[in-house]
């Protein structure tokens, strides 16, 4: 079984846990009344290259990354410190995640939320908004493509943006075939775990110039964020950079300024 097999496999059996406890017509009537989604998009095409911001407490490949006894304030450095958007991994199993992290993040901060999750089902697009979220992950390598677009359509007409995430050019095919906008191209090789920064190079010249196009993992410092921003990147997303840091806020701050700094190169849209 792959890495990502593995985790969906989880994800699957708690999520069946989370059905029968909330059936899924009550959760969309409770969804349905949660407060209109902010526009995760327009935040992130604000000046400059936009950084995301993660709430990531360990990982498959590095193990315990950061005990994060309280997300909310971690977020709250992050929105002071000028991330555009924050996500909140809310994957239990591997990541030490958890639904209650979104609830926290979202009390406390009024940028817009990604929900950072292995997403194979509607009820988690509803479950993500009922807790918050603006922003949903669909990753390709883990949907058939009818499961692909429909869980794209699903996500938008709830009113939020997906982020498409993509390894390779078939992948990439894929999002663009499902109608996908903002397209997240990930470093880390789902099968071996490592994090090869010239995937986005790679693939985003193949990608329509009118796409948002997120550089994800391997940020480790502004001059991984400057590259990325050569390369055509409009927002990176950065998760250990930051929560391995001792400061993460301070790591933030260095990441921002350097986004927004006009020897950084622009988005060309
Ligand atoms: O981080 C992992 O080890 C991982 C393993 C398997 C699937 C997904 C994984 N990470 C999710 C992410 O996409 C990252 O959290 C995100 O891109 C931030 O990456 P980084 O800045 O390198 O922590």
């Amino acid at each position: 079984m792959s890495v990502l097999e593995d985790i969906v496999a989880g994800v699957r059996a708690d999520l069946a846990e989370r059905e029968a406890a909330l059936p899924f017509d009550e959760l969309k009537q409770r969804a349905a009344k949660a407060p209109e989604p902010r526009d995760a998009l327009a935040a992130l095409r604000e000046s400059g290259i936009g950084v995301i911001a993660e709430v990531k407490r360990r990982s498959p490949s590095k193990g315990e990354l950061a005990p994060i006894a309280d997300p909310a304030a971690l977020a709250k450095d992050y929105a002071d410190a000028g991330a555009r958007v924050v996500s909140v991994l809310t994957e239990q199993r591997r990541f030490g995640g958890s639904l209650a992290d979104l609830d926290a993040v979202r009390a406390a901060v009024d940028v817009p939320l990604l929900r950072k999750d292995f997403i194979v089902s509607p009820y988690q697009v509803h479950e993500a908004r009922l807790h918050g979220a603006d922003m949903v992950l669909l990753i390709v390598a883990a949907l058939e493509q009818n499961a692909l677009s429909a869980l794209l359509d699903r996500v938008e007409s709830l009113g939020m943006t997906a982020l498409v995430e993509v390894h390779n050019a078939e992948e990439a095919d894929r999002a663009l075939e499902a109608g996908a906008s903002v397209i997240g191209i990930n470093a880390r090789n789902l099968h071996t775990l490592e994090v090869d920064r010239d995937v986005f190079a790679r693939l985003a010249p193949g990608l329509p110039m009118e796409t948002f196009k997120i550089a994800e993992s391997g940020v480790r410092g502004p001059g991984d964020l400057m590259a990325y921003a050569g390369q055509g990147a409009d927002a990176v997303l950065v998760g250990e950079g930051l929560v391995a840091s001792e400061d993460p806020k301070g790591a933030l701050v260095k990441l921002v300024t350097a986004g927004s700094h006009p020897a950084c190169p622009r988005p060309s849209r």
